[in-house]
């Protein structure tokens, strides 16, 4: 087992615990559960879906990577498909406060980026703040998405963000988990061609720069992340979060990372080129490459 989860996982109940400890062997668990695995714990714990997830919270929230505030939120995103995806908070020290990504954000861009077509729920350990309810009303969930927080009734988004704005106001019909391709052709190494498939599934709407990156470990792993804009712009998720953010919640650290591909258009309007070289430096990766889409 990751040693972040010793501590939770020595608070939950004795039967969640059976039931986990054979998932959560491996140092690399992929911080998600299948249906079959939701299935097998429900039975173990006689527990309903909704108190499930609610008692599986601290091991998300023992993924986060809070090394600035030291406050760690936790997530767990359920997909359509049935497989539910843990979420922890990310800050990078010698970052700036803007790379930050919220638990709610790890959670549903985890879901995306391994092919969840939808969200039912999320459940998280504290309230959402209006940045995490502006980037869930960019879902193709829509204000249906329910939303599950501690000592409270379930709600939808549509509670939780009154009188929302959100794409429809720009005239954006394409949402965050809807199928997308932007067609350019991978070319070059795995990493290189993992960063191109990154930029393909990106949601770009609003500025039409589609990109992605992808990081390789020294074992070879590689993860990726592909860009997702909000209507509200600021809340948008880099695609470099998305990287790192697979990356920690499958059990690496940043020392693991050997190499990064960025994959953008070269004429595009918006760049992550330097944004993504700044934040990659702060975390002490210095090889990193630029694929110019066209
Ligand atoms: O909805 C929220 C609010 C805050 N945080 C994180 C961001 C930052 O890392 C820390 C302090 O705000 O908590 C979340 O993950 N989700
Ligand atoms: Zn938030």
């Amino acid at each position: 087992m990751h040693p972040r989860f010793h501590t939770a996982f020595a608070g939950l109940a004795e039967n969640l615990q059976s039931a986990l400890a054979p998932i959560l062997a491996d140092t690399h668990f992929p911080a998600l559960l299948t249906a079959a695995q939701v299935a097998t714990l429900k039975e173990a714990t006689g527990l309903d879906e909704d108190a499930l997830a609610f008692a599986l919270l601290p091991l998300a929230a023992a993924c986060a990577r809070a090394d600035l505030s030291h406050f760690n939120v936790g997530a767990i995103a359920r997909g359509i498909s049935g497989t539910w995806y843990f979420g922890g908070n990310m800050e990078f020290l010698g970052a700036t406060m803007q790379q930050t990504v919220h638990a709610e954000q790890s959670a549903i861009s985890h879901a995306w980026l391994r092919g969840e077509k939808g969200l039912s729920a999320i459940t998280v350990n504290y309230t959402p703040c209006g940045h995490c309810r502006q980037f869930m009303n960019e879902l193709n969930s829509g204000l249906e998405l329910r939303i599950n927080l501690p000592g409270r009734a379930p709600h939808t988004l549509r509670d939780y963000l009154p009188d929302a704005f959100g794409p429809k106001d720009l005239e954006i019909k394409t949402l965050l988990m809807d199928e997308q391709h932007h067609g350019f052709t991978p070319t070059g190494d795995a990493l290189a061609q993992a960063a191109v498939n990154a930029a393909n599934a990106s949601h770009s709407p609003y500025s039409q720069s589609p990109s992605g990156v992808a990081l390789e470990c020294r074992d070879g792993r590689i993860f990726t992340g592909s860009y997702a804009e909000n209507a509200a712009f600021n809340p948008t998720l880099p695609p470099l979060q998305g990287a790192l953010n697979l990356l920690s919640l499958n059990g690496y650290d940043y020392p693991d990372i050997q190499r990064a591909i960025l994959a953008e258009k070269a004429d595009a309007p918006l760049i992550q080129w330097d944004a993504t070289a700044a934040t990659l430096r702060a975390l002490g990766c210095d090889r990193f490459d630029r694929i110019l889409l066209a």
